[in-house]
This record gives structure tokens, C-alpha cells and sequence, in this order.
């Protein structure tokens, strides 16, 4: 079954679908997802969207965590939008820092561009790209997605900013985001 770019939310990770800290989400017992994430997630899923995340993981670099970890994260995320009876089609991980010079983190789209590989689409133009950062709003601007900023995690403070994207949408949080997108009032 094709997919349409239409079809693809990209989420972020840290600050939209779990609890953000500035001390870096360094263990499994620190990854808290919001509570109505999971079933905004599961929600997106039944009714057609393919989900996917793109996220920055700086502190793999830093050496505050390893990929061992980052692995018992997601797979626990996975394991509970499968239980709320939806699905994950991709997680694409920069584990690099900003000195590292690599073309995945954010806001260069590399992430974004892996996903779109992943799901054999040819462009991400009218995909939903879902953020708390100004970089993921780049990075989806990049690749031609409708921006959306979720008030979650460092939105608040992203919303003060110029964000010199007057298209992106602002959001709650991912609740209000799937509640809105599911209603056909984001067109
Ligand atoms: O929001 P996503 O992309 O899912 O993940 C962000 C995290 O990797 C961390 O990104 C760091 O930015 P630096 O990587 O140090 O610039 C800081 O903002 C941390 O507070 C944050 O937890
Ligand atoms: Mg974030
Ligand atoms: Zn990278």
C-alpha cells in the first residue's frame, strides 16, 4: 500500500512525546511520556497516519548514555503505542554532538531524509513535522513539511521567539495536535 506524504507525522522526541530535562534524558527511568502522548500517538495511527520520530541524541556524544540505552527507551515507547493499538513505522537518532559535523542533526533534515527513505517515499512535501524546538521546525521546513509547534517542553520558550516560519501552527501539546489534525481542523 502506497504511502502519501500527507499520510507521515514526524514527531520530535524529548519535550513532545515524554518529559525533556536540560540534564538530558539519560536512562530509562527518566524517559516519562506525557500523559496523553501514547494515545495521541495510537489515535494518529488508527485512523492512517504513519508515525515516525526524528531526535537528537547529543548526549549518546557526550557520553552521558549509550545506544544500549537509547534502544531500552524506544523499544519501551514502542511496546506501549503497540499496547494502546498503534504502531511506530520509524526512529531515526542523531547519536552525534555539534561538533561532530554530521549531516543528521537537527535542523539539517538528514533524520527526516531517513525516514523518507525508510518508508520509500519521494518527497516529505505535506508531511506534518511535530516539534518543541526551533530546529526541528527547520528541519521540516527543509523538507517542505507542514510545521507544528507543540507548548510542551521548551515550546513554551520556542513560541517566544522570532521563529521567522509564520506558517508553523502552535499546539498545546501532541494531544491537542492529533485532537485537532483528527477533527479536520487543521486542513
Ligand atoms: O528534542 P529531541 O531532538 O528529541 O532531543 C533533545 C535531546 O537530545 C536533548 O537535546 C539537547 O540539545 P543539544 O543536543 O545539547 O544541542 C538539550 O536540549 C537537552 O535538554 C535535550 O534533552
Ligand atoms: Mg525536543
Ligand atoms: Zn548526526
Amino acid at each position: 500500500m502506497p504511502i502519501y506524504p500527507q499520510q507521515l507525522v514526524i514527531l520530535d522526541r524529548d519535550g513532545v512525546i515524554n518529559q525533556d530535562s536540560d540534564a538530558y534524558i539519560k536512562s530509562l527511568d527518566e524517559w516519562i511520556p506525557y500523559p496523553d502522548s501514547i494515545d495521541a500517538i495510537a489515535r494518529l495511527s488508527q485512523s492512517g497516519y504513519i508515525v515516525a520520530i526524528a531526535t537528537n541524541q547529543s548526549g549518546i556524544a557526550r557520553g552521558y548514555y549509550d545506544e544500549a540505552v537509547l534502544t531500552e527507551m524506544h523499544a519501551r515507547l514502542t511496546t506501549l503505542v503497540e499496547t494502546a493499538g498503534g504502531s511506530i513505522a520509524h526512529i531515526a537518532y542523531c547519536p552525534h554532538g555539534p561538533d561532530d559535523n554530521c549531516t543528521c542533526r537537527k535542523p539539517l533534515p538528514g533524520l527526516l531524509h531517513d525516514i523518507q527513505r525508510v518508508l520509500g517515499l519521494s518527497s516529505l512535501s505535506g508531511s506534518w513535522m511535530v516539534g518543541d524546538s526551533l530546529r526541528d521546525l527547520q528541519a521540516g521546513h527543509a523538507c517542505g513539511c507542514r510545521l507544528v509547534l507543540v507548548k510542551t517542553g521548551k515550546g513554551a520558550q520556542t513560541a517566544q521567539k522570532d521563529l521567522g516560519l509564520n506558517d508553523a501552527l502552535i499546539c498545546t501539546n501532541l494531544k491537542d495536535f492529533a485532537d485537532k489534525l483528527l477533527a479536520g481542523r487543521l486542513g
